[in-house]
């Protein structure tokens, strides 16, 4: 399954955005280090389904379909504070972040309200840019840390078997990085990697860490009036990154008091409830008006988007529909449109079959785009939300 990784400094809300991402109740709490072990949890990117423009009713398999919505399940991983140094050991220090080894992309919780200071602890003014660069540096010493391991003995064999990139691929293993990757990480290094300097190997696990890691930077506590100005200074320090505004702590209230029917809420706009609410005392609908208030403002909380944009923009992945039977795209049950894949664009129709089983794979005769009930072959690279049958001798 898909992997996002909530990462940050401790108190910044990666808690807050775990529980409203994914419904499960970790601990939050106005202090560092409120979580110590990782909290997983499922969450979901969002599509319009493929059942609204086909004009059928699907049956979900692996996924679920709500109003013409597919959601399409990810994991989320949430972990302990990372403070500077952490890669010497200082606070919880960062061996946590070997739970993250399998992360598809990071979220970068930052608190945009600047009232935590670099370990977490309440302050004034802090400069939330201060805690990606250093987040960033940690990151990097992590990855670094992975890859000189045993680096005396290693380098040795990767000169003698002149095969660098494979040696670091093995060495890097379960980052999700291939050999090719780090064939052009290591190209601008000296052919001799036992001639590499410390200082190569950092800029090297730089590098590795912007390919195998992208990350979104979550501007949390956006709810915050101190908030709007460290976004804009966020925004034009790291022009490279999605930088999305979030309130976790509204999204978090949100889903419960529409859960509670007080209000209806799509993830953008909420609609109070008045049948509900009317014996609601002052305070409680002035609460429910302040949520309203910055949803209606702000388009939404920001946190549905770290997903989506996560997997749409960042990752530029589709979302693709195998069916075994092309004219009424469904399963061998009968089952319509019952599984939806998060495949990377430029995924050829072959690929696809691969990743529904080897066998498929290996036995790939063609395939048929449903929707314009043509064939298509192994090297077609699928569009988002095409509908696919597979046809193999398997
Ligand atoms: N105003 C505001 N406060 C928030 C928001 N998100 C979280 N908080 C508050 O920030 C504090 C820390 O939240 P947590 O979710 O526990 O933060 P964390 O990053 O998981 O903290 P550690 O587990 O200690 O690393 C709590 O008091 C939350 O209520 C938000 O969007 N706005
Ligand atoms: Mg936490």
């Amino acid at each position: 399954m898909a992997i996002l990784g909530l990462l940050g400094k401790p108190n910044v809300g990666k808690s807050t955005t775990f529980n409203a991402l994914t419904e499960n109740t970790a601990d939050i709490g106005n202090y560092p280090f409120t979580t110590i072990n990782p909290n997983i949890g499922t969450s979901y990117v969002t599509k319009n389904c493929a059942c609204t423009e086909l004009n059928v009713k699907c049956n979900p398999n692996n996924s679920k379909c709500e109003d013409g919505i597919r959601y399409v399940p990810v994991e989320i991983i949430d972990v302990a504070g990372l403070v500077p140094e952490a890669h010497k050991g200082k606070g919880m220090g960062n061996k946590f972040l070997d739970d993250l080894r399998q992360a598809d992309a990071f979220i970068l919780v930052v608190d945009a309200s600047g009232k935590t200071d670099l370990e977490g602890n309440p302050a004034e003014n802090h400069n939330p840019i201060e805690d990606v660069k250093f987040l960033l540096n940690e990151l990097d010493m992590w990855i670094y840390n992975i890859l000189s391991k045993n680096w005396d003995k290693l380098s040795r064999k990767a000169q003698q078997e002149r095969k660098p990139a494979k040696i670091i691929a093995e060495q890097l293993s379960g980052l999700n990085i291939s050999e090719n990757q780090v064939l052009a990480a290591i190209r601008p290094l000296d052919d001799s990697p036992i001639k590499w300097t410390d200082e190569d190997m950092i800029k090297l696990a730089t590098t590795l860490r912007k390919i195998s890691k992208p990350m979104i930077i979550s501007a949390n506590k956006a709810d915050h009036t101190d908030a709007e100005a460290n976004i804009e200074k966020l925004k034009e320090e790291f022009k490279d990154f999605l930088v999305i505004p979030t309130s976790a702590e509204i999204e978090l209230a949100l889903t419960k008091v529409s859960k509670a029917n007080l209000v209806n809420y799509d993830g953008k706009t909420v609609v109070i409830n008045e049948e509900t609410t009317k014996d609601l005392n002052e305070a409680q609908k002035n609460a429910l008006m302040y949520m309203k208030n910055y949803a209606d403002k702000f388009g939404g909380t920001g946190i549905q988007d770290l997903v989506n944009r996560a997997y749409f923009e960042l990752l530029d992945m589709i979302v693709v529909y195998p069916v075994e039977d092309e004219n009424k795209y469904c399963d061998k049950k009968g089952n319509v449109l019952p599984d939806a894949h998060l495949v990377k664009k430029g995924t050829t129709a072959k690929e696809l079959a691969y990743k529904i089983h080897t066998d498929i794979g290996d036995k790939f005769i063609y395939a048929v785009d449903a929707k314009k009930k043509i064939r298509i072959g192994a090297d077609q690279e699928l569009k988002d939300g095409d509908v696919i049958k597979i046809v193999s001798a398997a």
